[in-house]
């Protein structure tokens, strides 16, 4: 087991004549097996980042250690490290068997016996015990994932490196293996970073989730902190489905006033003191239905099953609300909607940072944020 620390880590790619930051001075320490989500999105950094903890890319600055361990310098195969990536690579003319052995037998370390006794206890432990003699066209996605995942585990690293490991699977067993690889996880103990663009796997599976953005780390916590208490805009706006509804709105005294006649008077006006405008966020989930609220013209109601979401319209920004499942206004009609103080997101315009420490007096909860938007 280890904890692994990036100290002010950067790097830097030559794209012809131009300099791209990939990783820009990022520090994050990864606690001893903690199963610790990087999520952002295309392009931000988050490959990159995981590639340099194993070894795979030398980074320009800064250091990483595995525990009192400096790695910087250590080539991949000298880090105890497993990876798996989204593309299997599984070895076609292997069966199974031999896959999950293949990194073992490349060493000198094991005999075959040795060697035999940890395949069986990996497939064991992966449901797929069965499957050993078969070759990996065999076999469905999600087993193929399994055997991918065998490789990894079979060597028993020091340290789980996972990109985008189940984003060839259809939906449903998607979500299936979210949970397993979970709970095998929590079973090994194993310190795991795990890369994914995908904001609602990150939230379901990650002990803590790192949000970077353009080569920089946004926010480290967990699920429940990066939804209620984002550091700024673009966190509040990647965490979260359907997204945020944001707006600019003028201050004046304790009042709020925004687009379409959006008017909002503060009972604490404490965080907008000082600022003449502010960004202003509400969660789709923590608007409702009023009979003396603020005016939209709805524009769609999307079924949802045990919820709708209702599409409006205030002046020039658009909104959603997540609304009871009887409710059903109809295209063109105007409602009016309400929410509690205390979910409203209050930004600087200029840093997008937050202004406010929200509280959790909202009534949703995290699974029930999960479970409903998957
Ligand atoms: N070998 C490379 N040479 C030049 N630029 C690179 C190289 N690898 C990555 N980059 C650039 O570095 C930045 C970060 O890329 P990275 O793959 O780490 O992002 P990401 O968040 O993992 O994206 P995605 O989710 O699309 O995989 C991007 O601008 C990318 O184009």
């Amino acid at each position: 087991m280890a904890e692994i620390t990036l100290d002010t880590v950067r790097k830097e790619f030559r794209d012809n004549s131009r300099t791209i930051v990939a990783v820009n001075d990022l520090d994050l320490t990864i606690r001893d097996g903690e199963f610790l989500v990087l999520v952002g999105p295309s392009g931000c950094g988050k490959t990159t980042t995981l590639r340099s903890v194993a070894g795979l890319e030398e980074v320009t600055s800064g250091t990483i250690t595995f525990g009192d361990e400096d790695v910087t310098d250590l080539r991949a195969r000298d880090r105890d490290v497993a990876m798996v990536f989204q593309n299997y690579a599984l070895y076609p003319h292997m069966n199974v068997e031999r896959n999950i052995g293949f990194g073992l037998r490349l060493s000198t370390d094991f005999d075959s016996q040795e060697i035999t006794r940890r395949v069986e206890d990996t497939a064991e432990m992966l449901g797929i015990e069965d499957l050993l003699g078969k070759k990996p066209k065999a076999l469905s996605g999600g087993q193929q994932q399994r055997v991918a995942l065998g490789r990894a585990i079979v060597r028993d690293p020091e340290v789980f490196l996972m990109d985008e490991p189940l984003s060839n699977l259809d939906a449903k067993l998607r979500a299936q293996m979210r949970t397993e690889l979970q709970e095998l996880q929590h079973e090994l103990d194993v310190t795991t970073v795990y890369v994914t663009h995908d904001q609602t796997e990150a939230m379901a599976m990650g002990d803590r989730i790192a949000i970077m953005n353009d080569g920089e780390l946004q926010q480290v916590g967990t699920a429940e902190e990066v939804y209620r208490t984002p550091n700024n805009e673009f966190v509040a706006n990647f965490i979260g489905s359907p997204s945020i509804n944001l707006l600019t709105a003028t201050v004046e005294n304790d009042r709020l006033t925004g687009p379409g006649g959006f008017s909002y008077e503060l009972s604490d006006p404490a965080p907008v003191e000082g600022y003449d405008r502010v960004r202003v966020g509400i969660r789709p989930e923590d608007m409702t239905l009023v009979e003396d609220g603020i005016d939209a013209s709805v524009t769609v109601v999307e079924q949802m099953g045990n919820e709708n979401f209702c599409y409006m319209e205030m002046g020039e920004v658009d909104l959603t609300a997540r609304i009871d499942a009887s409710l059903r206004p109809s295209p063109g009609e105007t409602v009016e909607f309400g929410f509690e103080e205390t979910a409203l997101y209050l930004f600087d315009p200029e840093t997008g940072e937050s202004l406010k420490t929200m509280t959790d007096e909202t009534d949703v909860s995290i699974e029930d944020y999960v479970t409903q938007t998957e």
